[in-house]
């Protein structure tokens, strides 16, 4: 047997949802520099899902089912109020009310491949619903229910702060969850399709993926570059603060990726609104701060930014709360789960791969009474 350490470069599946060649990302042989620039985010989760753009009934259907679907259960809303609200991450937040979610639904457990696509639209439509009422919850302030006459991205933006968000705010938002959809078989995408390759249900394989983003390896990344942020503080020190994380061996993150060799195509975009954004906050050290940074780690190492990097302004721009950045993450990648997911159904086989045992070799069992 041979090993991968973190199965580098091994291919596990087949996949026709979204593409890395050559540093390219695509949805559906879509590049993801057309889609960020043009496409909202409601098309994108047609694309994944349909793998074909929508027409405008397609894409008004879909909007439609969305909107019919974003409120949440008094159940999920209840429970967030009995949480011990100062220590609970709004990831575990989220995690968990994803799994509740699935106790309210009559057809959880019913596997039939149009009742699941239905049961993703619902679960779609709630993730931004569960996001944004938990901040307020925690806060002390009533969730806001979301608008029927709104996109994802402007509802997200009102669900959180009860404020019609500007043009600019949409803009950038939508482009965010745009970026962040899907990205072939990382880490949380791979845990969704393992789980549900079990043939467990959707609500258990999406739940399975929220755990996995969390990680500050994987999606946790956008919060801990803004608390790495906020430590350096000013532009000036920028060099010495990386400089010796670097010394010290220690990551810097936001830096590096498993596949990307030459960069990751969406860090440009998050760059150009993280610039805009800061500037017309009256913020722009938060921009300078982070080209400062990228400056000195690649002038030491080859380690691009990855999409991580600059979103986390970008999300400290809109005035959003840090550890909310990741949850974010998940409300737009939760497409990309909800497409994989439905893909490993439609053609399944158990995912079981081997360990090669380092263990002891074999030995004779002691009695407890005669071990030392
Ligand atoms: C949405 C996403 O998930 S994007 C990734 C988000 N995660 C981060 O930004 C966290 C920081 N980055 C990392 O930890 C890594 O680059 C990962 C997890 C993204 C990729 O990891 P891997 O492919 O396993 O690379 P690995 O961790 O083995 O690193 C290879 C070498 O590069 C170094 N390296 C990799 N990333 C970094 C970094 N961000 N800062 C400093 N050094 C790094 C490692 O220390 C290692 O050096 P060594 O060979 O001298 O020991
Ligand atoms: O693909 C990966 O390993 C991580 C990543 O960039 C993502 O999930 O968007």
């Amino acid at each position: 047997m041979t090993t991968t350490k973190g199965l580098e470069g091994i291919v596990a599946t087949t996949s026709a949802i979204s593409s890395i060649i050559d540093d390219t990302l695509t949805y559906v042989g879509y590049n993801i520099d057309d889609l960020a620039d043009y496409a909202s985010f409601e098309e994108v989760i047609y694309l994944l899902w349909h793998q074909k753009l929508p027409n405008k009934e397609e894409l008004a259907s879909l909007k439609k089912e969305l909107a019919e679907n974003a409120a949440l259960p008094d159940e999920v809303i209840n429970h967030f109020k009995t949480y011990p609200i100062d220590k609970v991450h709004p990831m575990a937040a989220l995690r968990t009310a994803v799994s509740l979610l699935g106790l309210y639904d009559a057809e959880a457990d019913n596997m039939d491949q149009e009742v699941n696509y239905h049961k993703a639209v619902r679960l779609q439509a709630k993730m931004p619903t569960i996001v944004t009422a938990f901040s307020r919850i925690r806060k002390g302030l009533d969730p806001i229910a979301p608008r029927t006459d709104l996109g994802m991205a402007a509802n997200f933006l009102y669900m959180l702060t009860g404020e019609e968000p500007s043009e600019v705010a949409i803009e950038a938002f939508n482009k965010a969850l745009v970026l962040h959809a899907d990205h072939e078989l990382n880490a949380s995408t791979f845990t969704a399709r393992v789980c549900v390759a079990t043939l467990s249900d959707v609500y258990s394989g999406v739940t399975a993926a929220i755990g996995a983003l969390k990680g500050p390896l994987h999606g946790g990344a956008n919060e801990a570059v803004m608390k790495m942020l906020s430590e350096i503080g000013e532009v000036e020190n920028a060099e010495s603060y990386i400089r010796e994380k670097l010394a010290n061996k220690e990551k810097i993150m936001g830096f590096g990726h498993r596949v990307y060799r030459q960069g990751d195509p969406r860090a440009k975009h998050l760059r150009e609104m993280s610039e805009k954004l800061t500037h017309l906050t009256g913020q722009p050290k938060w921009y300078e701060m982070s080209v400062k940074v990228e400056e000195v780690v690649t002038s030491e190492k080859p380690l691009p930014p990855n999409v991580d990097f600059y979103s986390a302004s970008v999300y400290h721009s809109l005035g959003i709360d840090h550890d909310l950045f990741t949850p974010i993450f998940a409300v737009s990648r939760v497409s990309g789960w909800l497409a994989h997911i439905l893909e490993q159904y439609s053609n399944n086989r158990l995912i079981r791969p081997r360990a090669d045992y380092t263990g002891p070799g074999k030995q004779d069992y002691v009695p407890l009474e005669k071990r030392s």
